[in-house]
């Protein structure tokens, strides 16, 4: 990986797992600017999650090059369930994150109270997994992942498993979370209002070998809510094209 002005820059990325003819991805190109909500949209199984896992530096890239602004990226990674310790309290899984990246003792507590605080999960510090809904728990599972104060956050489907009404509250929150933490954030999601609500830009890809098909800007400023936008006609279009672009996909 090589230094560059964006925060991040996939240059012709190709990926072949071992032992597989079909590549997963091939030919990306994709840049994300600091600061900005880049959403990923495409049929299941395309390589949604490989992409996230390259940054993320679980796995490497088979062509291409991925270039990075900065030498010291963070990045937290919080996934369609919460992967809390059960036998950890909400706050001491927070402070488990901030131990492992070597934050000393006496700042793990400020910092996980604070980003707890955050998801508003201050009345349930002291609760086990078990003794929060799968809501709140994804709430952990982000508060694990804002502690440590990311410089890249990558949301794999962070909502995917919750039920249509949590997950619409906590798409508020979301919002609400990500536009407070200005953190360059790339989000997976099945979902393609929540991709607009959510996201600065919505790149589609196509089956498998995911190529990008489009990428969308999305006309609403940083104070969007759901309510303001789900009445714009903008909003209404750009759901219309993404979804007639997405559907040939799909049935692939
Ligand atoms: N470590 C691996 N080894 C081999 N194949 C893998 C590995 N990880 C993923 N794959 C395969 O690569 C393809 C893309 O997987 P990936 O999880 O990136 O897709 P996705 O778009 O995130 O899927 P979904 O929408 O279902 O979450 C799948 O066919 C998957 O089986």
């Amino acid at each position: 990986m090589t230094i560059t002005e964006t925060m991040v820059g996939f240059r012709g990325v190709g990926k072949t797992y071992p032992k597989q003819a079909l590549p997963v991805l091939e030919g990306i190109d994709l840049e994300l600017r600091e600061g900005e909500v880049v959403a990923l949209i495409g049929p299941s199984g395309c390589g949604k999650s490989t992409l996230l896992n390259i940054l993320a530096g679980l796995t490497d890239v088979s062509t291409g090059t991925v270039d990075l602004a900065r030498s010291d990226l963070r990045s937290a990674y919080v996934f369609q369930n919460p992967r809390l310790l059960p036998w950890r309290t909400v706050l001491k899984n927070v402070e488990f994150a901030l131990e492992q990246i070597g934050v000393p003792a006496e700042d793990r507590r400020r910092r996980a109270v604070a980003a707890l605080e955050t998801v508003h999960l201050s009345e349930h510090l002291d609760k086990y997994p078990n003794q929060l809904s799968g809501g709140m728990q994804q709430r952990a599972a982000l508060a694990r992942g804002i502690a440590i104060e990311p410089t890249l956050l990558l949301l794999d489907e962070p909502l995917g498993a919750l039920d249509a009404l949590t997950r619409s509250y906590l798409q508020e929150e979301l919002l609400r979370i990500i536009a407070e933490l200005k953190t360059t954030t790339l989000l997976v999601t099945h979902d393609i209002d929540e991709a607009i609500l959510l996201a600065d830009r919505v790149v589609v890809l196509s089956s498998r070998p995911a190529r990008i098909r489009e990428i969308f800007e999305v006309p609403f400023g940083p104070t969007r809510s759901l309510d303001t936008i789900i009445g714009d006609p903008r909003f209404g279009a750009l759901r219309h094209e993404i979804r007639e672009l997405l559907r040939p996909e799909v049935a692939a």
